[in-house]
Formats: structure tokens, C-alpha cells, sequence
């Protein structure tokens, strides 16, 4: 296969999605569907709980309760074919440059391939690449979980801080919280990404620098955030050890993740303490690269290779099965469905599990950071909305919050519920009862009710009076998709965030965008580093161009005891 793919993710300057056959289609089916309740096409469908049910590795994915009929999937899937989406995946998972403008290819799916796969790209044997990484993670990891890689004084490691942002923390961080059940118990992580100082100095507060051992993850090595965060951590660590700058000990106490050694070795870590990966894994497809190394060291290299395996189970799923009965492509699909055809504009996502409260954010920037484009990647404006605004909190939190929005609001919200038969523990029990079985009783209750509602006529059978029928009208043909799976494992987690890494790909791919690019992010790091200059500064500063921003900045040095 080639490595140039311009040809097919272009697009070609003429094509328009929202021109197509099934672009169309679909409109005049919206229609149709429009006229139908949920609580009727259940009537029509009895058995359609199940027959829109998709099995994904160990993923139940349950798409009966969203506004679709049996057509609307063949007509959806017309529109992804149209879209060239089959050819597009083949083309990600063989290594096609399909990051079209930064002509880079596009292997998140390659670091979760077994060690005996095969893949060459651009010459390179990317598998060997992979595992040999995965293998010093693991030795680094075991002497970190065994108490035989010491800090400066000689001390087992008891504390180990991520710093990073972005991408370099929010699968670390989240795929931390999530498995809670399977961490080391003497290992504490940490997490600090934001340049707000308050993030560092309250981590350090509880830290003792002796046994504490710093990762730095950063793609770039260059990120203002991360290289601030680390630069200061460094320094407390020195005066807590009462060494200078220079001293050896920082090689006991700091190890970098990143693809560029010589700002690593720059910093002042030890190259031979760098885990690396490259430019072909995006920060927000990077959980599963060395960016995992302090995930790995929480939860030991057997079971984040149960995690690996799991993101690759449901990479076969997307590859191999067709569009119709394709988890990740449904539920893309329907998801466009939603946003192109019927106006929605945001996504909820709701995690029936407590341990997985960082995940909404997670899928903030993998979806957001990903899809939130309006050009096509062959530069033309798109024509069709893009990038749904992903939200959520874990249930049952939400439902106490924000769920009576999506029960009686004129909003369209469509939400993924995400749930697990077994919790990871059930020790704890209330008057016999299981707390699990509370939270899944909640979790299938706000499904049903969203779906179904409650009538004017059964309210008022209920001898409710009157004038407060109308409040009470659940309406119901709210959609929903339930994400079922028997427990969250290292494994189900890799499969729930491939689930959604490929939902991101097939969305991109119909709207024609690059999902592997963030152009937009660079002009405010530009910003910022300009403005650091002038709100720092002694000198009083020139007139800025806006007098909004010229006025804050001034008044922000006041309050500093700046000139303004
Ligand atoms: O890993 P790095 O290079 O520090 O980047 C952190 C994050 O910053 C971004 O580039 C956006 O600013 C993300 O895409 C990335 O995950």
C-alpha cells in the first residue's frame, strides 16, 4: 500500500458528504423517523432490544433505545461506505499516512498488536518497535513495584507523580482512577498537569522526595505546562535532598516519556531512564504507549498487557466486521445521526461507575481535540456540522444534577450509559442488599424512562391534579446507547477507550476532517508566551491591540504591584 493517501483523505476537492445519494436519504428518512415515539417503534419491533444489540469484544452495545429503525443502519452504513470509511480504516491499521497534514501515519492501533504481528511501515518494524518498549516499561516497572530501584538515599519508591497534560494525563490519570481495584498497595500515584501552581505544590505537600520517583510525560518534551511543573519539581526535589543542580540523584528520582531525547536529555534526565514512542502515536491515542508507564507501574506489566490485549480485541471488531453490526462504526453513526440529521449538538456519557469519573473528560479531548475541525482535510470549508460537545459525570451523580435536562428539557441529548454486571468488589453490603445492584438498578431505570417517558393520561389515571399533569409528562424518545460489560478489568477499560478512539476515526472520516491533527490549539500557546512577557515584565507595557486585553493586563499588573 502506499504511504501517500492525499488521493482518498482528501477526498478529492469536489466531494461534498452532504451531497451524496445517502446524505439525502437520510434526510428524507429523518422525516419518517421524526413521526415515530420510541415507545411505538418498541410496539412495532418487539424484538428489537435484542436485534439492535452489537456484541464488541466483551462489549454489549445496546442501540435499540436511539431514534433509528433497521433502516436507518442500512442507511447510515450507505453513507459511511460512500464515505470511503472501510478503505480509510485498512488504510490506518497498515500504516498509510493518513495524518494528511503532517503527512504522518496514524499506529495507535500498533501498540496493542501481539508480539508475533507483523507490521512494516516506511521500512520500520514497527511490532519489534513496540515490544521492546513494552519490555523496558515492564523491567523498569517491576524493580519500581519490587523495592529494588531506590531513590538517592536508598529508599523504596512509595509515591510516583505523573506530570504531564493533555494526552500525558487524562488516559494516565483516568485509566488510574478506573483501575483502582488492581493497583499496588504500597505505590501511590499522582497526577499533575495544570500550570496553575496550586495542582504541584498540593501534591508535594504530602510527598517525601526520598521515595518519590517524578515521570515525565510529554510527546514534545516542550509543553509549557509540563516542562513549568517539572522544572519546579525538580528544584523541590534537590532542596528536600540538600543537592545541588547537576547532582546524580536526580536520575533516581526522575524518568521521562517522551519522543524527544535530546530535550529530555537537556532537562537533565538520564536518556538511558527515557521511555519513547513516535510521532505516528497521537497525545490523544497515547494511553497505550510509554505514556501508560505510570499506569503500568500502579497496576504491574501482566495486567497492563490484559489492557493491551483488551484495545486489541476490539481493534479486530472494528476491522473486521461489516459496518451493520460494527460497535465502534454504530455507534459513530448514530452519533452523526444525531448531530447532522436531527441538530444535536452535544454527547453525554455517563459511566455507572464510580472508579471511571475521569472518562467523560478523557473523551473530551479524544473526541473534541479530534473532530473539532471545519475545514476537510483537503482545506475546504466543511458543509455539515462537526464535533459534538462530549459531557458527563459517573451515575447515579448526574442523575441528582444535570438528568432532569435530559428528561424534560427542549433539548436533543443523546447519552452513552456505560455499565458493568460485577462490581470489582462487593464487600460492603446495605441491609443485604447489594450496592451494585442499586446503582445498576438506576442505571436501567433512567434508560427506560428516557426511552418511554410517562403519558398526560397515565399521570392524570394517577389522580394527579390537573394543573400539575403537565409538569409531571415525561415525554421519553430521549436516545440512549447502553454499554454493558461483566466487569471493569484492565481489559473491558482498553476496550471501552478503543470503542470510542475508533467511534472518533469513523466520524472524522464521514465528515471528511483529519481527526489526527490540533491545529488549533497553537495559536494560543503563541498567545500566551507573547503575553507572559508583558504581564511580567518591569517596563510598563505598549498599548495592546484590543482594549479589553489591554485592560485586563493592566489591571492584572496592578494587582501584582506591576507598573501599568
Ligand atoms: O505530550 P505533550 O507534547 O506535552 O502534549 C500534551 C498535549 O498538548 C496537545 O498538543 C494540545 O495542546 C495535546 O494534543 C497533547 O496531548
Amino acid at each position: 500500500m502506499t504511504t501517500n493517501m492525499r488521493g482518498l483523505f482528501d477526498g478529492g476537492a469536489d466531494f461534498d458528504i452532504s451531497s451524496t445519494v445517502s446524505w439525502h436519504a437520510l434526510v428524507t428518512h429523518q422525516q419518517h423517523v421524526y413521526s415515530l415515539h420510541l415507545r411505538e417503534l418498541f410496539v412495532m419491533e418487539p424484538d428489537r432490544g435484542r436485534e439492535l444489540t452489537v456484541q464488541a469484544g466483551d462489549l454489549r452495545i445496546d442501540f435499540s433505545k436511539n431514534l433509528i429503525t433497521g433502516e436507518t443502519i442500512e442507511l447510515l452504513a450507505a453513507l459511511a461506505r460512500e464515505a470511503g470509511v472501510e478503505e480509510k480504516r485498512d488504510a490506518m491499521f497498515a500504516g498509510a499516512h493518513v495524518n494528511t497534514s503532517e503527512d504522518r501515519a496514524v499506529l495507535h492501533t500498533a501498540l496493542r498488536l501481539p508480539r508475533d504481528a507483523e507490521l512494516v511501515v516506511d521500512g520500520q518494524d514497527v511490532v519489534a518497535d513496540v515490544h521492546a518498549v513494552l519490555d523496558a516499561m515492564g523491567d523498569f516497572t517491576d524493580r519500581v513495584r519490587s523495592g529494588e530501584w531506590t531513590g538517592h538515599t536508598g529508599k523504596a519508591i512509595t509515591d510516583v507523580v505523573n506530570i504531564g497534560i493533555g494526552g500525558s494525563d487524562l488516559g494516565p490519570v483516568m485509566a488510574y482512577e478506573a483501575l483502582r481495584h488492581y493497583r499496588h498497595p504500597g505505590l501511590t500515584g499522582h497526577f499533575v498537569s495544570n500550570s496553575d501552581p496550586a495542582d504541584l505544590v498540593a501534591v508535594l505537600a504530602g510527598l517525601d522526595a526520598e521515595t518519590t520517583l517524578f515521570v515525565v510525560s510529554s510527546k514534545t518534551f516542550t509543553t509549557l505546562e509540563t516542562i513549568t511543573n517539572a522544572t519546579a519539581a525538580k528544584a523541590w526535589l534537590l532542596a528536600e535532598l540538600g543537592v545541588g543542580e547537576g547532582d546524580p540523584a536526580v536520575e533516581k528520582h526522575f524518568v521521562a516519556v517522551s519522543t524527544n531525547a535530546d530535550e529530555v536529555a537537556a532537562f537533565g534526565i538520564d536518556t538511558d531512564n527515557m521511555f519513547g514512542f513516535w510521532n505516528w502515536v497521537g497525545g490523544r491515542y497515547s494511553i497505550d504507549s510509554a505514556i501508560g508507564l505510570s499506569l503500568m507501574i500502579a497496576i504491574g506489566r501482566e495486567r497492563f498487557g490484559e489492557f493491551l490485549a483488551g484495545f486489541h480485541a476490539v481493534d479486530e471488531h472494528f476491522r473486521t466486521a461489516p459496518l451493520e453490526a460494527n460497535g465502534p462504526a454504530l455507534l459513530a453513526l448514530i452519533g452523526l445521526w444525531y448531530s447532522n440529521f436531527w441538530d444535536a449538538q452535544s454527547q453525554a456519557v455517563m459511566p455507572y461507575s464510580n472508579d471511571m469519573e475521569r472518562f467523560p473528560a478523557y473523551l473530551q479531548q479524544l473526541t473534541m481535540e479530534s473532530n473539532g475541525k471545519s475545514v476537510t482535510a483537503g482545506g475546504q470549508h466543511v458543509t455539515t456540522p462537526t464535533g459534538s460537545v462530549y459531557w458527563g459525570e459517573p451515575g447515579t451523580n448526574g442523575q441528582h444534577a444535570f438528568f432532569q435536562l435530559l428528561h424534560q428539557g427542549t433539548w436533543l441529548i443523546p447519552a452513552d450509559f456505560i455499565g458493568f454486571a460485577n462490581p470489582v468488589d462487593d464487600r460492603l453490603t446495605a441491609d443485604g442488599r447489594s450496592f451494585h445492584d442499586i446503582l445498576m438498578a438506576n442505571f436501567f431505570a433512567q434508560t427506560e424512562v428516557l426511552a418511554f417517558g410517562k403519558t398526560a393520561d397515565d399521570i392524570a389515571d394517577e389522580g394527579v391534579p390537573p394543573t400539575l399533569v403537565p409538569h409531571k409528562v415525561m415525554p421519553g424518545n430521549r436516545p440512549s446507547t447502553s454499554i454493558l460489560a461483566p466487569q471493569l478489568t484492565p481489559s473491558v477499560l482498553g476496550q471501552l477507550i478503543a470503542l470510542y478512539e475508533h467511534q472518533t476515526f469513523v466520524k472524522g472520516m464521514v465528515w471528511g476532517i483529519n481527526p489526527f491533527d490540533q491545529w488549533g490549539v497553537e495559536l494560543g500557546k503563541q498567545q500566551a508566551n507573547a503575553l507572559m512577557g508583558v504581564i511580567g515584565d518591569d517596563a510598563v507595557p505598549a498599548p495592546l491591540p484590543d482594549s479589553s486585553t489591554d485592560a485586563m493586563v493592566r489591571w492584572y499588573r496592578e494587582q501584582r504591584g506591576r507598573k501599568a
